[in-house]
């Protein structure tokens, strides 16, 4: 057993497990403390479960179009919620081996179990034992942030993504309360396994969506499976065995929530106030976003609990970073890549590049529509828009946003043209194949060409019309 070590990893989600693969290249003295059940956020609670239940949710949904294709009997089909949350643990525990098998199962003393808490800046307590670190790294997640008060009141009619996959049927109704990523995956994967559902969120945008146009018809679209209450705020109140859920004058009482509302840092309980770094409001210390460092301590936060993006794969590369400066001197900075979101909902949201709100004036927008394309009207899921960014100047493209079928992928083919500083014109001469959802994409690129095309004689005008203008102040200035 080791107490004094090179580098504590608190937390064995997918940031603390990528740091201890940095930090084996460099030493064996090394620990991984992990309070909580081990196998990952993503594994246990997170992306995956959630994409099982999308899945299923997605195929006992497509009965209803069968009746178009010629397929008959499909009135007669039924979900088996508790066989259908069943093959949703089943899957995740399978997802949860996966992780643990090549990682914590092979450890020893190294791993720890137990949760973490700061004595000083080199030490941690974990029960009665003090482990002594040359370096620390913070990896520990974050949690579902409930509402004041919220659980104490409504008990177990309040669900997250913590408790949903452990339960042995689903409600008969939810009212689904934040339309983030969770709110609407979970939201309409609860809908079409059978229960009653209303999204409310006090915010008038879903999924992070920035752009109005695609925020718009997101909710169009998710409105037209179940009611969304958008724009004020929320209140919640027990009435027996069930929840009134009530936002300005609509009230409605279901069976449950399901508490979607954003997620905290786990940082409260590691009492950073003994190291001395500085807190923001939220009680997660400043970091350098490069480094990762925290201050000038020899401590280094990741992941979730950095309170940014909630990403696996960010996750995965801050861990990386942390692990190997936490065994360094000189230290490594974090490669920024395209940023890029996905939610898989049906049809999927994403959005990449240089969000909407930080776009200049000098943005030209080119767009396509799924409706006729003939990828998405074979799959007899047409709904939706891709609509695309680029400099008005360079021809660069910059983003995009988009609802729509398999935006999954359109999504880092636009990303990937993004990262190598691609102009639209040069996306254009990339192969395409038909029928292809692709063809989405390279409509919208000739949407946006004819856009830049538009501007760009506007834009020569306008130049040439400065030009004669400073040509004619220099004349004025040099004759006085
Ligand atoms: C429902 C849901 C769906 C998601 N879907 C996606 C998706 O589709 N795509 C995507 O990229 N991302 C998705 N995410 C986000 C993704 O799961 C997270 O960004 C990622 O798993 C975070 O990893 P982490 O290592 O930072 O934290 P975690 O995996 O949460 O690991 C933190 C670990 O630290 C432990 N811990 C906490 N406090 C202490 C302490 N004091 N001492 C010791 N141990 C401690 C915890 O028990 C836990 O084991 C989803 C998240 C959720 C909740
Ligand atoms: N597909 C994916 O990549 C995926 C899937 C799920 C989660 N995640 C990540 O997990 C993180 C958490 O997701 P999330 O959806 O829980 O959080 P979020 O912060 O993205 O969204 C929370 C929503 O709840 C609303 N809200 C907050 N307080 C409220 C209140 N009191 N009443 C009503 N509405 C309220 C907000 O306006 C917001 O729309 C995000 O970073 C997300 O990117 C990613």
């Amino acid at each position: 057993m080791q107490d004094h070590v090179d580098v504590a990893v608190i937390g064995a989600g997918h940031a603390g497990l990528n740091a201890v693969k940095e930090i084996r290249k460099t030493t064996d003295r090394f620990v991984l403390i992990n309070g909580g059940e081990l196998g990952t956020t993503c594994a246990r609670v997170g992306c995956m479960p959630s994409k099982v239940a999308i899945h299923l949710a997605e195929l006992y949904q497509s009965r209803q179009r069968f009746g178009h294709y010629g397929i008959v009997g499909a009135e007669a089909l039924k979900v088996d919620q508790a066989a259908a949350l069943e093959h949703v643990r089943d899957l995740r525990d399978t997802f949860v081996d996966l992780v643990m098998a090549n990682t914590t199962d092979e450890m020893g003393d190294e791993l720890v179990e137990g949760f973490a808490r700061f004595i000083d800046a080199n030490t941690l307590a974990v029960g009665n034992r003090l482990i002594h670190a040359k370096a620390i790294v913070i990896a520990t997640g974050a949690s579902t942030m409930i509402p004041l008060g919220w659980k104490q009141q409504l008990g177990d009619r309040l669900l997250t993504v913590e408790t949903l996959f452990e339960q042995e049927r689903l409600p008969e109704s939810v009212a689904v309360i934040g339309l983030g990523p969770i709110g609407v995956e979970m939201g309409q994967a609860l809908h079409r396994l059978g229960t009653k559902v209303v999204g409310v969120d006090v915010g008038t945008r879903i999924a992070r969506v920035q752009d109005p146009e695609i925020n718009r018809l997101a909710v169009e679209i998710l409105e037209r499976e179940f009611p969304v209450w958008l724009g004020a705020p929320v209140a919640v109140e027990r009435v027996g065995e069930q929840v009134r859920v009530t936002q300005g004058d609509r009230e409605i009482l279901v069976d449950s929530i399901f508490v979607a509302t954003g997620r905290r840092p786990n940082i409260e309980g590691l009492d950073l106030g003994k190291v001395g770094c500085v807190l923001d409001a939220h009680g997660v210390p400043l970091y350098d976003p490069r480094t990762l460092q925290v201050g000038r301590f020899p401590i280094y936060l990741t992941g979730d609990a950095t309170g940014g993006v909630a990403n696996l794969q960010i996750a995965a590369a801050q861990g990386q970073v942390a692990g190997y400066n936490a065994c360094h001197a000189k230290p490594r900075t974090l490669d920024a890549k395209t940023p890029m979101s996905i939610v898989f909902s049906d049809p999927n949201i994403a959005v990449v590049g240089t969000p909407w709100s930080q776009l200049s004036a000098d943005v030209v927008v080119g767009q396509q529509r799924f409706g006729p394309v003939g990828r998405a009207l074979i799959m007899g899921s047409n709904r939706g828009l891709l609509r695309l960014y680029a400099d008005g100047r360079t021809g660069i493209v910059l983003g995009g946003a988009m609802v729509g079928p398999r935006c999954e992928h359109l999504a880092h083919l636009l990303a990937w043209g993004i990262e190598s500083r691609m102009t639209a014109e040069q996306m254009l001469a990339m192969p395409y194949y038909h029928p292809v959802i692709e063809e989405a994409l390279q409509d919208a690129l000739h949407d946006l060409l004819k856009g830049l095309r538009r501007v760009a004689p506007l834009r020569t005008e306008i130049s040439s019309r400065l030009g004669s203008v400073a040509r004619w102040r220099r004349r004025v200035s040099a004759a006085s």
